[in-house]
């Protein structure tokens, strides 16, 4: 190793690295995967565990620690800790503060490493290995990883691995992670680190002057020494990001974009789901005909199966959904999005980073609520976390598709390109968006006030997303609706039908009205009366507020029990007991109110008190019964 110092090499000075000796052998327990963001660590984590983390192609998709044995290595001794990425070890946001706390031992319950896998994307070495500088300098045993040698390889790149782990005197392995390939490499590493091309202590060069300029320089000067090429530039990056973020006609494709989900998701997924309803209909007339007449058949067929069936049957176009958010995720289009709606955002005193939370709120509003913390600005973090519920969540999918199929008329507009259910279906996801908007506007300019933060995000190159990798995503989305349905849904459909039996008289169920839970309904009717909702809707409303699809199997169940419907579909009951403007009514109530105790355990966890969950609950209520009233009121007076 050649020894300082030429006057580029000012700020480099020799610092003594930690011996790669056999006094560390047999000590690890802990192991933390490290890297800048989007480098492949939760790949790799899902490589050597063999468990299923969250990946994405965009920053910011790892916000939380997330441990497991390495089991699919045989190494179910070790535990590796996934990481937010992170850029530096000094951090402004709390993903990349969870990130630093485990690494240095400072994060409560979480055993401090005792070695470390940093990982770095070989197609970028020379901004990456800015990185390499802080962490080597932490002094624990670290393997460097040089992830996506396919894409280095495959486009003209390379690097001598060799004279990368002398220059920086650490071991050093050249894998692929979605590839599976060089996890031999990591294996090696973890039961003994005299396998490798270094094999006895040396004296490294790291910088001393510890800022972003001397690391940077130093990652130069390194690159140069091991003959690091840079890979070509994909061309088609370059054409699409040419077109997908031109002024113009980038805003315009995201929102073809956004119509043609919509249209697929309702045009397509209606159908499959109408099928699915006929098939377990008939799968429960058949089951309830084995079973003698009584109180056993009427839970089992009138209860339970009309409540959880009317949920399941919304399976198709849930997972059409999660595909299209799967395909935005992986190929890196959704990076681009953020910085198309940069301009908006700005408007209302945000910033394109918070767009990415919201864009996966689409989804649910829990996962995008943690997503937050990759916004530095808590002010600007904590606007977002209090609008993200406004997003139209999957968990609304349910109740839109049910009053939409139930009073929308199946026809098209545009030719024959958009139907109008779709269109209506697209006005209240936009519904919640403008809500969204307003409500941070307002946030922004007072109780949350603070100057915009510049707007930095490194978009990732476009990927191809994997069929394994959307299969996965499916499977795990149906899994967990699945669960839902089984858990939560069959719950509250069992308690809603025992309250609608009960009380017992001289061994005769209670008829609905005279239950308990039609007196419930009817005490609380003259409240949601003016709203166009009857006494059904309103116990549905309540039972909702443990999860919003809550509401369908309770009108499964509450229409199922009533002798006048109980022959009805759904749909049919509905239309029979509601006006057009108490139905649209209540998909603007599902547009605002806050139906979810998921949400607001984790506001109240996110930031850190209750205050703020609960001014955004009250606040989306009242908002959600004002907006109700309305519509209800209008929609009367133009059908009069
Ligand atoms: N071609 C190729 N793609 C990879 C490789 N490893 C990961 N990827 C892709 O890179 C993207 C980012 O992967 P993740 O594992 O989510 O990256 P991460 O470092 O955990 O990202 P953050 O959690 O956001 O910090 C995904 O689209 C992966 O499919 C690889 O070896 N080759
Ligand atoms: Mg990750």
């Amino acid at each position: 190793m050649s020894s300082c110092c030429t006057p580029a090499e000012s700020n480099a000075a020799v610092l003594t690295a930690p011996p790669l000796s056999a006094s560390h052998k047999g000590q690890i327990r802990t192991i933390a995967l490290i890297g800048p963001p989007n480098c492949g660590k939760s790949t790799l984590f899902n490589r050597l565990t063999g468990l299923r983390q969250k990946v994405g192609n965009y920053p910011g998709v790892t916000v939380e620690h997330h441990s497991g044995r390495m089991k699919a290595i045989g190494r179910s001794d070790l535990t590796l800790i996934d990481l937010p990425g992170i850029y530096s070890l000094a951090t402004f946001s709390e993903d990349a503060r969870v990130a630093v706390d485990v690494l240095k031992g400072q994060m409560p319950g979480v055993a401090a490493p005792d070695a470390v896998l940093l990982v770095l994307d070989s197609t970028h070495m020379n901004r990456q290995l800015m990185l390499a500088a802080p962490i080597l300098a932490l002094g624990l045993p670290t393997l460097v990883i040089l992830n996506m040698s396919d894409v280095l390889e495959s486009r003209g790149g390379k690097v001598d691995v060799l004279a990368m782990a002398r220059e920086l005197g650490h071991p050093v392995a050249l894998i692929s992670a979605a590839k599976g390939v060089g996890l031999d490499r990591v294996a090696d590493f973890l039961s003994q680190y005299g396998n490798f091309e270094v094999t006895r202590p040396g004296a490294v060069k790291l910088p001393v002057i510890q800022s972003a300029d001397s690391y940077r320089k130093w990652a130069t000067q390194v690159s140069s020494r091991t003959q690091y090429q840079q890979p070509n530039a994909p061309k088609w990056t370059r054409r699409l990001d040419h077109v997908l973020l031109h002024r113009v006609w980038g805003p315009l494709i995201f929102l073809a974009v956004v119509i043609a989900v919509f249209q697929v998701v309702f045009g397509l997924g209606q159908p499959l789901s109408d099928g699915l309803g006929n098939l377990l209909t008939g799968l429960g007339v058949k089951v309830a005909a084995l079973l003698p007449d009584g109180w056993m058949r009427a839970l089992l067929r009138d209860g339970l199966w009309n409540g959880v069936q009317s949920v399941l049957v919304f399976l198709p176009q849930i997972l059409l959904l999660f595909a299209f958010i799967g395909i935005l995720e992986d190929s890196g289009y959704l990076a681009r999005a953020a910085l198309i709606a940069d301009r908006v955002m700005r408007s209302i005193g945000l910033n394109g980073k918070a767009f990415i939370p919201l864009l996966s709120a689409y989804a649910c509003a829990v996962p995008a609520i943690m997503a937050t913390r990759t916004i530095e600005n808590k002010r600007d973090r904590f606007a977002t976390i209090l609008v993200a519920p406004f997003m139209t969540c999957s968990a609304r999918l349910p109740v839109y598709t049910l009053i939409i199929a139930a009073f929308v008329p199946d026809r098209k507009l545009l030719g024959s390109f958009v139907g109008l259910r779709a269109t209506v279906m697209l006005s209240l996801y936009v519904l919640g968006f403008l809500a969204a908007l307003f409500t941070a506007r307002v946030l922004k300019s007072s109780l949350l006030k603070a100057s915009s933060a510049p707007f930095i995000l490194e978009l990732p190159q476009y990927r191809w997303p994997t069929l394994q990798g959307l299969g996965i995503r499916l499977y795990d989305r149906a899994k967990l609706f699945l669960r839902k349905a089984g858990t939560i849904i069959l719950g509250v459909t069992f308690a809603v039908w025992v309250l609608s039996v009960l009380p017992v008289h001289s061994g005769q169920f209670s008829e609905l009205t005279d239950s308990v839970i039609g007196h419930v309904g009817h005490w609380i009717e003259p409240v949601i009366r003016p709203l166009g909702f009857n006494w059904k809707i309103g116990i549905g409303l309540l039972s909702s507020i443990v999860a919003r699809e809550v509401i369908v199997g309770t009108l499964g169940t509450l229409y199922g029990v009533d002798p006048e419907t109980h022959a009805m579909g759904l749909q049919q009951a509905l239309r029979g007991d509601m006006t057009l403007g108490g139905a649209l009514a209540l998909v603007v109530f599902f547009a605002f109110a806050l139906q979810c105790t998921s949400t607001i355990i984790m506001v109240r966890r996110e930031t850190n008190s209750w205050r703020w969950p609960a001014i955004q609950f009250t606040y989306m209520t009242v908002f959600a019964y004002t907006a109700a009233l309305v519509t209800n009121q209008i929609v009367n007076l133009i059908a009069r």
